[in-house]
C-alpha cells in the first residue's frame, strides 16, 4: 500500500477523548496517509461510515473501539460487494478487546494504527448466524430469560477475568442447563447444555480461552459445550484443567445448527440474539484483515 491510499477510522464515541490516539492519527497523517476519522454515537453509525468508506474507495476501514465496535464494522464490511470491500484494521480501545488481544495487535497507539493502515492484509473468516447476524470472534450462548449480554459499565471496569466472564456472559441467577440439539459436519450432540461457546477466534469475556485451538482462517468453527448443573465448577475446571473436565464437549465444523425447545440467547461479540433455532456458518476468507505477521490466530 502507498501513502496516497485512503483509510477511514471509525472511532467509538466512548473513546473519543483520547490524546495518544490523536497523536497517532497526526503522526500517520504527517507521514502522508489520507486518514479520515468518524466518531459513532450509537448502534448503526459504524455501518453508515462503512458505506461512506466504500463510496470514497477506501482501502482500509479501521475499527477503533472494543469487540462490539470490531463486530459492527466487520458485519458491515461483510455485506459490501467483495470487489469493493475495504480491508479491516483494528485499534483496540474497549474494555476487554478479546479479539485484538488474542490476535496480538499492539496496545501502543501509534504501532497499532500503523499496523491497521499498512500491515499486510490476510483473508480471514467471518461467521453468519441465521440470515443477517454476524460475528468475527465468538458466540456464547445459554438459557435463561434474564441473561444479560452487557456488564454494567462500572462493574466491568472493576472486575477482570473470570468475574467479568461470568457477569458478562450470563447472570448466574438466571442461568440454568436446558435441553438442546447441536449438529455439524460429523458432529451430533443432544443433552443439557449450560453454556455453548462457538469460536472463530479463541477468547471471550476478558481473556478466557473458551476455544483455545481456534484459527480465524481455517474455514472451521470450534465448539465447546459446558454441560452439568452449575456454571462455576464447570468453568473452574475448564479454565484451570481443561483436559480433565467431565463437563466439556468439544467439536469442530464449518457450520453448526442448534435447536432447543426454549429460547437460547447468544452473545455474538457483544450483540444479543435470542431464538430456538440457529444456523451458524463460516464464510471462509470473507474479510481482509491487517494483522501482525506472527498472529497466533492464523494457520
Ligand atoms: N458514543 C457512544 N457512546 C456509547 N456507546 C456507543 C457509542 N457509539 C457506539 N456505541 C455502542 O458501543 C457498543 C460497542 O462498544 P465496544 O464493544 O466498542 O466497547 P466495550 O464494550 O468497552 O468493548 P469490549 O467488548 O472489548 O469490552 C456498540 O453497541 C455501539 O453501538
Amino acid at each position: 500500500m502507498d501513502n496516497t491510499s485512503v483509510s477511514l477510522l471509525i472511532l467509538n464515541g466512548k473513546s473519543a477523548d483520547n490524546l495518544p490516539l490523536r497523536e497517532a492519527v497526526t503522526a500517520l497523517r504527517d507521514q502522508g496517509h489520507q486518514l479520515h476519522v468518524r466518531v459513532t454515537w450509537e448502534k448503526g453509525d459504524a455501518a453508515r461510515y462503512v458505506d461512506e468508506a466504500t463510496q470514497r474507495g477506501a482501502q482500509t476501514v479501521v475499527a477503533a473501539g472494543g469487540d462490539g465496535t470490531v463486530n459492527e464494522v466487520a458485519t458491515a464490511l461483510a455485506q459490501v460487494e467483495q470487489a469493493m470491500r475495504p480491508a479491516l484494521g483494528i485499534l483496540p480501545l474497549g474494555t476487554a478487546n478479546d479479539f485484538a488481544t488474542s490476535a496480538g495487535i499492539p496496545e501502543e497507539m501509534e504501532k497499532a494504527l500503523a499496523l491497521a493502515l499498512i500491515g499486510k492484509a490476510t483473508a480471514i473468516d467471518i461467521v453468519r448466524v441465521n440470515d443477517d447476524s454476524y460475528f468475527l470472534n465468538m458466540a456464547t450462548g445459554g438459557f435463561g430469560t434474564r441473561i444479560t449480554t452487557e456488564t454494567p459499565e462500572r462493574l466491568k471496569a472493576a472486575l477482570g477475568g473470570v468475574s467479568y466472564l461470568i457477569h458478562g456472559l450470563m447472570r448466574m441467577d438466571a442461568l440454568k442447563p436446558d435441553r438442546c440439539e447441536i449438529r455439524g459436519e460429523n458432529f451430533q450432540w443432544q443433552g443439557d447444555a449450560l453454556v455453548i461457546g462457538i469460536g472463530n477466534g479463541r477468547q471471550a469475556g476478558g481473556g478466557q480461552q473458551l476455544c483455545p485451538e481456534a484459527l480465524i482462517n481455517d474455514g472451521q468453527l470450534d465448539l465447546r459445550i459446558f454441560t452439568g448443573e452449575e456454571l462455576l465448577p464447570a468453568l473452574f475446571t475448564t479454565l484451570t484443567h481443561p483436559d480433565e473436565s467431565p463437563n466439556i464437549v468439544d467439536g469442530s465444523s464449518a457450520w453448526f445448527e442448534i435447536t432447543a425447545p426454549h429460547d437460547i440467547t447468544f452473545n455474538l461479540d457483544g450483540e444479543p440474539l435470542s431464538g430456538t433455532h440457529f444456523r451458524i456458518e463460516v464464510l471462509p476468507s470473507a474479510l481482509q484483515c491487517r494483522l501482525p505477521p506472527d498472529c497466533a490466530l492464523l494457520k
